[in-house]
């Protein structure tokens, strides 16, 4: 069997708008393997959040547009919305972020959590909340939370109470939504680190963790992956990407990494003019190429992705001559 949960190559999904394409996720291909978690960086309208509903939910105006998507070797792209939704929760699970705040605040969470999965046709007598104050005990919460209303919760403690729901049937592949931004920094940490220890108990297989924040992902990501403004830029291992980026932008993002409390999204990239360029009916070339330092002609075409290194890849047409120490 394959060592890889998830394989997806060549993927585009794009939003179809009154104007024509906005191309957010264009030929991306990504394996996840299994137990690992791998950090899914780049700055705000990179194409992050449409990588993940192209997995989870492609609800229009965003469309599959082509290539191959396979998760525990079965095609999702080709599957209906029933079959699935069999998939989810077991198998495929999202926590996405603020998900108590879209809920009734005058229901106890208890009541939402039993609203929440019911629709995944999940049974929630006794045997499931036993499991639920279990896992809530996992993540440091007391089962007394079952009973309050989610306005009475601090947004780390509905952060983790929506992390059990979502891995509560153990699923192989957990996609991890920008799940720490909207924390303080020591809850970022905390919320962050519970992730990994279901991880590391068993309790969740892999998971991609989607996040502005570098340094959160130094800290708990094996590999890291790079986009930019809808293409893939870098992919490697965490201590490989951190320390020996090829791509002008990912070592501007490395020189960028924040200090502690502020996100690079509130912070202009230092030493990079310019912002992500509008992927309306964008066409060929390297996208980074109207900010970036070491631009030239041959930047107008599209790059290929290279193999820098055993499990480092790059899309960048000068990475060679660049090396690894140049500052983006
Ligand atoms: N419903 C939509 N219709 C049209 N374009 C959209 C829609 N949602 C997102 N986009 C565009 O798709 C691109 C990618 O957005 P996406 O939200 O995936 O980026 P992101 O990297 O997750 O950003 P953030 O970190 O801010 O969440 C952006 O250019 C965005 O403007």
């Amino acid at each position: 069997m394959s060592k890889n949960i998830l394989e997806i190559k060549n993927l585009k999904a794009y939003y179809k708008v009154l104007k024509g394409e906005v191309k957010a996720v264009d030929d991306i291909s990504l394996n996840i393997r299994k137990g690992e978690i791998l950090g899914l960086a780049g700055e705000s309208g990179c194409g992050k959040s449409t990588l993940a509903s192209t997995l989870i939910s492609r609800k229009p105006p965003l469309h599959y547009i082509s290539g191959d998507v396979r998760l525990l070797g079965k095609n999702i792209m080709g599957m209906n919305q029933a079959e699935f939704q069999k998939m989810r929760l077991r198998n495929i699970s999202l926590i996405p972020q603020y998900a108590l705040d879209a809920f009734s605040p005058t229901k106890k969470i208890k009541t939402l959590i039993r609203d929440l999965v019911q629709e995944h046709g999940i049974s929630t007598g006794r045997k499931f909340f036993d499991k639920v104050e279990e896992r809530l005990e996992l993540v440091n919460l007391t089962p007394s939370v079952l009973n309050r209303y989610s306005i009475e919760l601090s947004g780390g403690m509905k952060q983790r109470v929506i992390m059990v729901v979502s891995t509560i049937l153990d699923p192989e592949l957990i996609i991890a939504d920008e799940i720490t931004s909207a924390l303080d920094v020591s809850s970022q940490r905390f919320v962050a680190t519970m992730l990994a220890n279901l991880r590391d108990k068993g309790i969740i297989g892999s998971a991609i963790f989607i996040t502005h924040d570098l340094s959160i992902l130094y800290q708990i990501a094996e590999r890291l992956m790079i986009m930019y403004a809808g293409h893939f830029t870098e992919l490697g291992p965490t201590d490989e990407i951190v320390n020996k980026a090829r791509h002008p932008y990912t070592r501007a993002l490395i020189a960028s990494l924040p200090q502690v409390g502020i996100q690079y999204r509130d912070k202009k990239l230092s030493g990079i003019k310019g912002t992500p360029p509008y992927l309306l009916n964008i066409g060929e070339g390297c996208r980074f190429r109207y900010r970036c330092p070491y631009a030239v002609e041959q930047c107008e075409k599209t790059p290929v992705r290279e193999k820098v290194a055993e499990g480092h890849y790059v899309s960048c047409w000068r990475w060679k001559e660049l090396g690894s120490d140049h500052n983006g």
